[in-house]
Parts: structure tokens; C-alpha cells; sequence
């Protein structure tokens, strides 16, 4: 892979540079509530726009139906972003359309601009070949140069990620050099005992990487979401809790061989549930109740690990020399339900071991809760990313950089 240090070197100044990042940063109405993705992709933007380039800033926010939706607009991003740099920063509110047309060609050597979301235009995120490189192209009429930094979308064959780098002289920026050397060692001779913590929301992208680490990690320790597919596996009743139905046989299979392989598979004795969703704007107070991992009430949904488990999460993670923790344990956005995910960060800024943290959502999660996140030994900008990784799939995203 090609690092943005080969193209500085060759030299930049005058050239139109595609940066793809990920600005899909946590959002409340248009004020960002974590801002991490945006300063991991300063150093890249920086060095650029220092080194005379004209910088265009291309990303995806959020799950848009390929439409634009105001709601989804990277204005706000766009807004932190000249903030962080110190420069004002030019916004195209199309992606490739007019608006960019002159956004671009308006933008002075050692200057920044970002583009509306990608996935406002359906070629984006299409799963047709044809339609993807269409708008690929549409792309690469843009600029001469790309640098993929945009770790947590490197694991989708989306445009942008994919096609857009077979187009253009394409290079790795700063980001995506370090988060594949911190996770390359993951993959390689890990320090033992090595303890992986899975949560979250996202529960079918992650159920796969347990496949793979089920021949890897020494201890498996699940929470957030994810807990109650196993917990159903295991013949327990969930309530309204976060249920991944269709999966359910791959779980209990899961189960089987963590025994076969003397993986530790550990799982919530217990957890704090509500009637409701709490609501994460007002965070008005919800009055969980407390009740073990076998008895959760149909009307009930289980919304954080509970007291006891938290204090046995903390006693399985004491001894690792290696951590990877993905994935919340409850939702920590809601004060009534940040113990369990604060519990386990606690935990690894005490731990002796080497412990990386991966996922948009557990990143925002450890800053958003108050921790110093230079406590940790890597914070991973990529959930499904990370963990795509880790399972030792090929990421379209690193394997167009590589080409
Ligand atoms: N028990 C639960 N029920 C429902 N949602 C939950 C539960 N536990 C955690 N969550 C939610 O999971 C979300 C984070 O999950 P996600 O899988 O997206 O994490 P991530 O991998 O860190 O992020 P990303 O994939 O965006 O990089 C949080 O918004 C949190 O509220
Ligand atoms: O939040 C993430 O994990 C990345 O930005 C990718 O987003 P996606 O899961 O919507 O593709």
C-alpha cells in the first residue's frame, strides 16, 4: 500500500485530492455529540492542505436511502471540521453535481472543501457493479489524486471506498496506516491471556467474528445487544430485547465449539431492564429494574449488563495482556444504562495489558462517559471495520488501496 507520505513526497501542491474519511460522527439534530472521527482525520487533511493540495473532504453520514435527507447532511461536519483546522472550509451541498462542480473548481491551492453525503446519490451503497463504477466515475471527475483515510467504511464495496481508487493514482493516508499496523498485531502473535468484549447494536455484522475468534481468543466476554441472541440460544426467555431471530442456530453453534475449543464464553447474569427505550434527547429518568439474565419479563427489555455482571466482566478482563472491546455494553447515550459500559472501561485503563478499543459508538462511548482516551492503548475509529478485520476478510476498501 501506497502511504500519503510516497505522494507529499512526490508532490501535491495544485492537485485536486479526494480524501474519502468517515465524518459519521454521533449526531444530536446538527449538533455532533463526538467528534473523534473528524480529529482522526485531521492529520491527514492537514498535511495536504500545508503541502499546497486542494482537498476535497468526501464521506457518508448515517444510513440515508440514497436520497438526500437533511437530516443526514455532512454540513455540520463540514462546520467542525474548518473549526478543528483553523481555515474556513467550503461545503457542496450536492455530492457530485453542480454545487460541487464549483466548490472544487473555485478551491485555491492549500484549500479544503467537503461534499454532501455520499449516500445521498443510490450509486454509492449500490450492489450493481455497473451502477457503483457510474457513479465512481462521476467521482473521479472530481480530482486527480485519492487517499483512502476513511477506516470505519473500508470493510463496504461501496463507490467511494471501492471503485473510486481503481480510477485515480490512489494512496493510504494517516489513519488507515495506523489502524491496520495496531489490529495487524491483533492478528498476529497476540499476547495471551487475550479477552475479547463484544455489545452493541449491530448484531449481525459482529456475530461473525465470533466465528473467528472462537479460534483465537482465550475468553469471549458478550453484552449490549448481543447478549440476548445468546441468551435466547441458551433456552432464556428476552422480553422485547434486541433479537437477532435468524440467527439463533449459528449462535448455539457458537456456544458448542467455544466449549469444544476451551474458549471461555461469558455472558450476563444479570441485567437492568425497562418497559421502554429510553428517550436519548431529554434522558428522562427511565427507573430500570434489576433482574437476572434467566428471567427477564416479556414486557421488559434488557438495556445494560447488570450489578453482577459488571463485576464479573471486570474480574475476566484483570488478568488479559491483550483486550479488544467492541460494541457498548448497554446503551450509554442514557445515564440510567452507561454503568455497564463504564464499568468495563474502567476496567482496561486499570488493566496492565494491551487493550484496544474499537468501534464509532464505543470511541464515543469511552469520551462521551469522561475517560482520557489516551489511556488506551489504541481507540479504533472502525466497529464492523475493526472486526471484519480481525475475522481476516479481505476489505474491499484496503484491498483497492493495495492494488
Ligand atoms: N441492550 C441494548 N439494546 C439496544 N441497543 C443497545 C444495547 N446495548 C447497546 N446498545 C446500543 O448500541 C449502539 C452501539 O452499537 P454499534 O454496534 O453501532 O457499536 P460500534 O461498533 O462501537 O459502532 P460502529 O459500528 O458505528 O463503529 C449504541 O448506540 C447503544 O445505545
Ligand atoms: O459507523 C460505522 O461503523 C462506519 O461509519 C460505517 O457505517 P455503516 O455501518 O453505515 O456502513
Amino acid at each position: 500500500m501506497k502511504t500519503i507520505d510516497e505522494l507529499l513526497t512526490d508532490g501535491v501542491a495544485g492537485k485536486r485530492v479526494f480524501v474519502r474519511a468517515d465524518l459519521n460522527v454521533p449526531l444530536d439534530g446538527t449538533t455532533i455529540t463526538d467528534d473523534g472521527r473528524i480529529r482522526a482525520v485531521l492529520p491527514t487533511v492537514k498535511a495536504l492542505a500545508d503541502a499546497g493540495a486542494r482537498v476535497i473532504v468526501a464521506s457518508h453520514l448515517g444510513r440515508p436511502e440514497g436520497a438526500p435527507d437533511p437530516a443526514f447532511s455532512l454540513a455540520p461536519a463540514a462546520a467542525r471540521l474548518g473549526e478543528l483546522l483553523g481555515a474556513g472550509v467550503a461545503f457542496a451541498d450536492d455530492t457530485v453535481g453542480p454545487s460541487a462542480e464549483a466548490v472544487v473548481a473555485d478551491l485555491a491551492d492549500g484549500q479544503v472543501a467537503v461534499i454532501e453525503n455520499l449516500r445521498f446519490n443510490a450509486g454509492e451503497t449500490a450492489k450493481n457493479d455497473a451502477e457503483r463504477a457510474a457513479f465512481a466515475d462521476k467521482l473521479a471527475g472530481l480530482a486527480d489524486v485519492y487517499v483512502g483515510d476513511g477506516f470505519g467504511a473500508v470493510h463496504r464495496k461501496h463507490a467511494s471506498v471501492f471503485d473510486l481508487p481503481k480510477r485515480l493514482p490512489h494512496y493510504a493516508g494517516y489513519l488507515i496506516a495506523t489502524e491496520v499496523g495496531v489490529l495487524r498485531k491483533l492478528t498476529e502473535d497476540v499476547s495471551r491471556p487475550y479477552v475479547v468484549a463484544l455489545g452493541g447494536a449491530k448484531v449481525s455484522d459482529k456475530l461473525a467474528v465470533i466465528d473467528q475468534l472462537l479460534g483465537k481468543a482465550d475468553r469471549l466476554l458478550i453484552g449490549g445487544g448481543m447478549a440476548y441472541t445468546f441468551l435466547k440460544a441458551q433456552g432464556h426467555e428476552v422480553g422485547i430485547s434486541l433479537l437477532q431471530e435468524d440467527q439463533i442456530p449459528a449462535v448455539t453453534e457458537y456456544i458448542e465449539r467455544a466449549e469444544e475449543n476451551g474458549v471461555e464464553l461469558v455472558l450476563p447474569v444479570d441485567v437492568l431492564v425497562s418497559t421502554e427505550f429510553p428517550d436519548l434527547r431529554t434522558k428522562a429518568p427511565t427507573h430500570p429494574t434489576t433482574v437476572a439474565a434467566d428471567a427477564i419479563p416479556a414486557d421488559q427489555e434488557g438495556l445494560d449488563i447488570g450489578p453482577e455482571t459488571r463485576k464479573l466482566y471486570a474480574s475476566k478482563l484483570a488478568d488479559a495482556a491483550t483486550v479488544f472491546w467492541n460494541g457498548p455494553m448497554g446503551v450509554f447515550e442514557h445515564p440510567d444504562y452507561a454503568e455497564g459500559t463504564k464499568a468495563v472501561a474502567q476496567t482496561l485503563l486499570d488493566s496492565p495489558g494491551f487493550t484496544v478499543v474499537g468501534g464509532g459508538d464505543s470511541a464515543a462511548a469511552v469520551r462521551t462517559l469522561g475517560f482520557d482516551e489516551n489511556a488506551f492503548g489504541h481507540i479504533s475509529t472502525g466497529g464492523g471495520a475493526s472486526l471484519e478485520y480481525l475475522e481476516g476478510k479481505t476489505l474491499p476498501g484496503l484491498a483497492a488501496l493495495e492494488d
